[in-house]
């Protein structure tokens, strides 16, 4: 596991570390709770220290009573986490308006991101430290201590910020957030400073050579049945596996799509001070993490995505068809990223996509990301191919089906999600991705080609899906090698027909790609 001494705490490798800037120790920690939860005033920085978010005496942004004075920074993050818990909310939704409330920017708004991101990422490890720390279960903690002692943990055990400073800040926010708990905060948190993150694996963690998954699940942060998924779609390779969690606990780069006849991936990565991708020739790895409002954004010459989601969509359209070539499907097309895409490769060779999606909010999202592009959005299910005159059976002559999934390949982008998917959501979801599938297999004429993607590499969501539902759909299919679809030399992409992409082999989201053709 990554120490504390060689990770700068604001996650951005190479600059000082923003939680330095963030060691304040309240010599007067004398504020007490309000009504709603939110920090009392006070000068809690007795030294005369100002954290650099501190803006006492302001009026809020919506002009209401004066900010009390707080450490800006780790009570947003205190107010995403909580959120999330809370509120079911989802931390990259909620965590933008908190920091925008606040006023926060620049280092103070990363050591905000990375204090959420970071401790939502390691919840699992941290839990278990923090239950022995507190010798109870930490489920039995009151919710905003709870939360406050994770953010506390993260701090203690994977940044650089002193550990008086996040002791002492983290006492200070629950005595703001959950009064009468501050000595019982004190003294777990003293108990988890006692050892690094390492010694706490060694002390807690079931031994690797007698349960590998319990092992990895903990040092590493993922519930057992993920990591056994992920084992098990990697052939066993516990090693893999192992870079695979530990990528899955990074800070993924931003990767734009340059879209083709729009933008030039070389050219745009110097308008943006980015990098051309490794291996989508579409994708520019973005330097500075948020793209913020940049103009090729703005004018449609390119759209956020992963370059996973690039590849995926580009080899559907290299697949070779014979005859006509025109009429395009995207199945499950919302929010719009792989459509932006399709659609800006279908403007280039003379060809029209329709574009499904049954939700009809994220069907406008299609709208407005498709918008200027040979696109037709249709907001229905796209399982009544043969039913709605709009989706003709035997008629398209490449469809994609991105299917709904689990998300486990962008663990890395969720932060939360590991600890909210469960092994139940499996089979429903796993129903409609064979309808949906059988539903492209329909809506394919013949010598047509469907890609099945999924971003998820649990194999129930990839090879078993994709077998149940060629096998039952009653229509003749084949396989395609799905390798030489993709660039040519690209790594890793195992026996075929089927490949799967990996963020510990690639550098993106763990996509699959099966691509059939109806004979
Ligand atoms: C994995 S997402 C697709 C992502 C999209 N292709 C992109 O690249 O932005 C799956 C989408 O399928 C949609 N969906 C779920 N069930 C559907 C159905 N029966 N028919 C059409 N769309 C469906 C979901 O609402 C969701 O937007």
């Amino acid at each position: 596991m990554t120490g504390r001494d060689d990770r700068p705490a604001g996650g951005v490798r190479g600059e000082r570390p923003v939680g330095e800037r963030h060691g304040f120790r309240p010599a007067d920690a004398s504020s007490a709770g309000r009504p709603g939860g939110r920090p009392a005033g006070g000068d809690r920085f007795g030294r005369g220290e100002r954290p650099t978010g501190d803006r006492r005496g302001e009026r809020t942004p919506r002009g209401g009573p004066r900010r009390p004075a707080v450490d800006l920074p780790r009570y947003a993050a205190y107010q995403a986490v909580a959120a999330v818990h809370r509120d079911d909310a989802y931390a990259n939704l909620v965590l933008p308006s908190i920091l925008r409330e606040e006023g926060l920017v620049g280092r103070d708004a990363a050591f905000a991101t990375e204090l959420t991101y970071g401790t939502l990422r390691h919840l699992g490890t941290l839990d278990a430290i923090l239950t022995a720390a507190a010798g109870r279960d930490v489920q039995r903690i009151d919710p905003p201590v709870r939360d406050a002692l994770r953010i506390g943990a993260y701090q203690l055990l994977h940044t650089r910020v002193p550990a008086h400073a996040a002791v002492s800040s983290t006492v200070d926010l629950v005595r703001t957030v959950g009064p009468g708990a501050t000595g019982f905060a004190n003294a777990v948190l003293r108990e988890v400073a006692g050892r690094d993150s390492e010694a706490w694996v060694a002390h807690l963690a079931p031994p690797m050579e007698t349960d590998p998954t319990g092992h990895l699940a903990l040092a590493y942060s993922h519930p057992q049945w993920i990591v056994r998924s992920f084992t098990e779609a990697l052939g066993g390779d516990l090693g893999e596996t192992t870079r695979l969690l530990i990528e899955n606990n990074e800070r993924p780069p931003v990767h734009l799509c340059a879209r083709p006849g729009l933008a030039d991936a070389v050219e745009l990565a110097d308008e943006v001070g980015g990098v051309p991708g490794a291996f989508s020739p579409y994708a520019v790895y973005l330097a500075g993490g948020a793209p913020g409002d940049l103009p090729a954004l703005a004018e449609g010459r390119a759209h956020v995505q992963d370059e996973g989601s690039q590849l995926v969509a580009d080899a559907l359209a290299a697949a070779p068809v014979e005859g006509p070539d025109g009429s395009w499907l995207d199945l499950c097309a919302g929010p719009g990223g792989k459509s932006g895409l399709l659609g800006a490769l279908a403007a280039r060779r003379g060809a029209r996509l329709t574009a499904v999606e049954v939700a009809e909010h994220r069907a406008r999202l299609v709208e407005q990301a498709t918008r200027g592009l040979p696109v037709t959005v249709l907001n229905t299910d796209g399982r009544s191919v043969g039913r709605d005159p709009s989706l003709p059976e035997a008629h398209f002559d490449r469809v994609l089906v991105d299917a709904p999934c689990t998300g486990l390949g962008s663990l890395r982008r969720r932060p939360e999600s590991r600890w909210r998917r469960q092994p139940s959501d499996l089979p429903p979801l796993t129903r409609l991705q064979r309808e949906l599938l059988a539903a492209a297999l329909r809506a394919v004429r013949p010598g047509g080609v469907v890609a099945y993607v999924t971003c998820s590499p649990h194999t129930v969501e990839t090879h078993v899906t994709v077998t149940e539902a060629a096998r039952r759909c009653g229509v003749p299919v084949d396989f395609v090698d799905a390798r030489p679809l993709l660039p040519a030399g690209m790594p890793g992409l195992g026996d075929g027909p089927t490949v799967q992409l990996w963020p510990h082999r690639h550098g993106t989201d763990a996509m699959f790609l099966a691509v059939l053709r109806r004979t």
